[in-house]
């Protein structure tokens, strides 16, 4: 469970078993919990001409050779996950400005980044491909380290594709500990993946990857994400 909906609970589970205790709960039964979750957003962020340059790499990247996107353990599960990555493309100029604006990013969404170093790839969504609802931090000993996500994101203008949104999850609690619920009554809210916007949020929020339609199907005319994590140092390499 999300850290922040364990938070919630114990705050308004508290309030309302406690009420319970002494009279019966005005709350409802159905009653349920639903916080949007923080995402910092910022749209251009590097300007036209860094930007520019930095999407010509992406597309000469795009037309050579890419891997199959992976989830956890390096699996490739496209019915899960279906992009392509370059887990070796050099961003530095995300990095550096990514640093300046760390400072504020981290106290927005309450976390703490120091000694923390970056992870990072371009994945490349064409037609028909998705990324279904997930947590960045989790199962691996990698993906627990994970402290911080980013996505910044790259494409042509016009965009040439439909969709590929950045869906976030709302945090989705029933205020009653028994009340059962289904995935499908989650609510949530969706963000463009606009051309020299980034996104940062805490990898314990649950997203996920709309479908893309890119009726070309050119390697110039996908979606681009350079997309990473600021991690605790490993410190079996120390
Ligand atoms: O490209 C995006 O908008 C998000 C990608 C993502 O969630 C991931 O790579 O873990
Ligand atoms: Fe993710």
């Amino acid at each position: 469970m999300l850290r922040e909906a364990t938070a919630i609970a114990a705050a308004a589970g508290g309030l309302v078993h406690a009420d319970a205790r002494a009279t019966r709960s005005l709350v409802c039964k159905d009653a349920f919990w639903r916080l949007p979750v923080t995402v910092c957003r910022i749209t251009q962020f590097l300007g036209e001409q860094v930007s520019g340059a930095l999407l010509e790499r992406a597309i000469a990247v795009a037309h050579g050779t890419l891997s199959p996107s992976t989830i956890d353990d390096n699996q490739v599960v496209p019915d899960f996950r279906r992009s392509r990555s370059d887990g070796h493309f050099a961003a530095p100029e995300v990095l550096a400005a990514i640093n300046e604006v760390r400072p504020v990013v981290e106290h927005t969404l309450g976390v703490s980044c120091q000694d923390a170093e970056f992870s990072y790839s371009l994945n490349v969504h064409n037609d028909g491909d998705f990324y279904k609802a997930h947590q960045d931090a989790g199962r691996t000993s990698f993906a627990s380290r994970r402290l911080l996500t980013f996505v910044y994101y790259l494409h042509r203008t016009p965009r040439p594709f439909t969709g590929g949104a950045l869906r976030m999850f709302d945090v989705f609690l029933p205020l009653h500990t028994e009340t059962s619920y289904s995935w499908e009554d989650r609510t949530w809210q969706d963000w463009e993946p606009e051309h020299d916007s980034i996104v940062f949020f805490r990898p314990t929020a649950w997203h996920e990857v709309r479908p893309v339609s890119c009726p070309s199907k050119q390697p110039a005319d996908s979606r681009f994400a350079i997309n990473g994590w600021l991690c605790t140092p490993d410190s079996t390499n120390q």
